[in-house]
């Protein structure tokens, strides 16, 4: 399970769990603008815009689960078994791109999403993995700037591209369904509920959050994106930094996973391996890990922009603790 969101106060944030039973050799990643990026099917983008994010590097090339660009425009991979499907590439087809290859096509040339959605256009996403041991992944992706969200879904139906106004996105079914599901918890309400239930009996609320009964709290998907989708669109937040990205982590805490909750079909524990908030206005990612409440943050404006090498930071696995004594 994985959660994205998308927030907007005086910068742009956007944030996501990685929910997982394994680590994929994953750190944080700078690829600089003149870092070479070969695709399959394309021609190499020598010079792009500058990308930070969460990947794993494999021969050379940043495998990205999620990411910014320098241009403020967010990505996010997360897992849509059974529904995403790749088809084969065909010659006659152009702009053929594979799923591995999506997140730095999309962020070395796009600065927004309208500018995604031109790019998307005359793409098809296709079943080349990246390597015998490394297999496709089956994945739908939440795409964001300052101004809008979308998501984009390659099914048996082909590409679709969604708006997305909630700015949250979680696994199956499909988005369509997501957002359709969310009629029916139009009852919610963040004061008090009023008692349409009966005249007679003189119900009255008898604590805070009674407007909240029936907001799901379980980590099914559709539930996390109904639960994200509250609090995404119910957040009062102030409109500094600290306040802002305090406020994603509390939103992305709300849907993570405790280790132990949720067991795997392999028995596996499955859980929050990271969480994610990144001021894409200002380039900063900031993260922290299932044993590390404390957040580490990475500037990819104290990097080299122009430089031509990868830069590799390891996550912060262990608890860091601020004695107070
Ligand atoms: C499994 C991850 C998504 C987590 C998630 O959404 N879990 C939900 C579970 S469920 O549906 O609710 O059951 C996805 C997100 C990004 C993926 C990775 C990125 O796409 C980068 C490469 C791509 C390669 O093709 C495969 C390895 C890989 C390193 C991917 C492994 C895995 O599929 C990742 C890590």
């Amino acid at each position: 399970m994985c959660t994205s969101i998308a927030k907007r106060t005086h910068d742009f944030y956007f944030g996501r769990t990685m929910d997982i039973e394994y680590n994929f050799d994953e750190s944080v990643i700078f690829t600089p603008r003149n870092y070479s990026l070969p695709f399959r099917k394309m021609s190499t983008l020598d010079r792009h815009y500058a990308i930070l994010g969460i990947a794993t590097v494999k021969e050379g090339y940043p495998l990205y689960a999620d990411a910014m660009n320098e241009r403020g425009l967010c990505i996010a991979g997360l897992n849509f078994p059974d529904n995403a499907y790749y088809p084969d590439p065909k010659d006659s087809d152009t702009n053929n791109i594979s799923p591995f290859e999506l997140i730095p096509w999309i962020l070395g040339k796009c600065a927004s999403v309208a500018e995604t959605k031109r790019l998307l256009s005359s793409a098809h996403l296709v079943n080349i993995p990246f390597s015998k041991d490394i297999p496709v992944a089956p994945l739908h992706w939440h795409i964001a700037d300052s101004d809008s969200s979308i998501v984009l879904e390659n099914t048996r139906d082909g590409m679709k591209l969604y708006d997305n106004p909630v700015g949250v996105l979680t696994n199956n079914p499909g988005f369509h369904f997501q957002t359709t599901n969310l009629c029916q918890y139009m009852n919610l309400v963040t004061g008090s509920p009023k008692n349409c239930f009966s005249s007679i009996s003189g119900l009255v609320p008898f604590g805070q959050g009674l407007g909240c009964v029936g907001l799901p709290g379980d980590f099914s998907p559709a539930s996390r994106f109904v639960k994200a989708a509250y609090l995404n669109l119910s957040s009062i937040c102030n409109d500094d930094e600290a306040s802002s990205i305090s406020q994603v982590f509390h939103i992305l805490d709300s849907v993570s996973l405790v280790k132990g909750s949720v067991i795997t079909s392999d028995d596996l524990c499955d859980v929050t391996t990271y969480s994610c908030c990144m001021n894409a206005t200002k380039g900063i990612y900031y993260y922290k890990t299932y044993n590390n409440n404390q957040l580490t943050a990475v500037d990819m404006h104290r990097e080299n922009l122009e430089s031509n090498l990868l830069k590799s930071y390891s996550l912060t696995v262990t608890q860091q603790i601020a004695w107070a004594n």
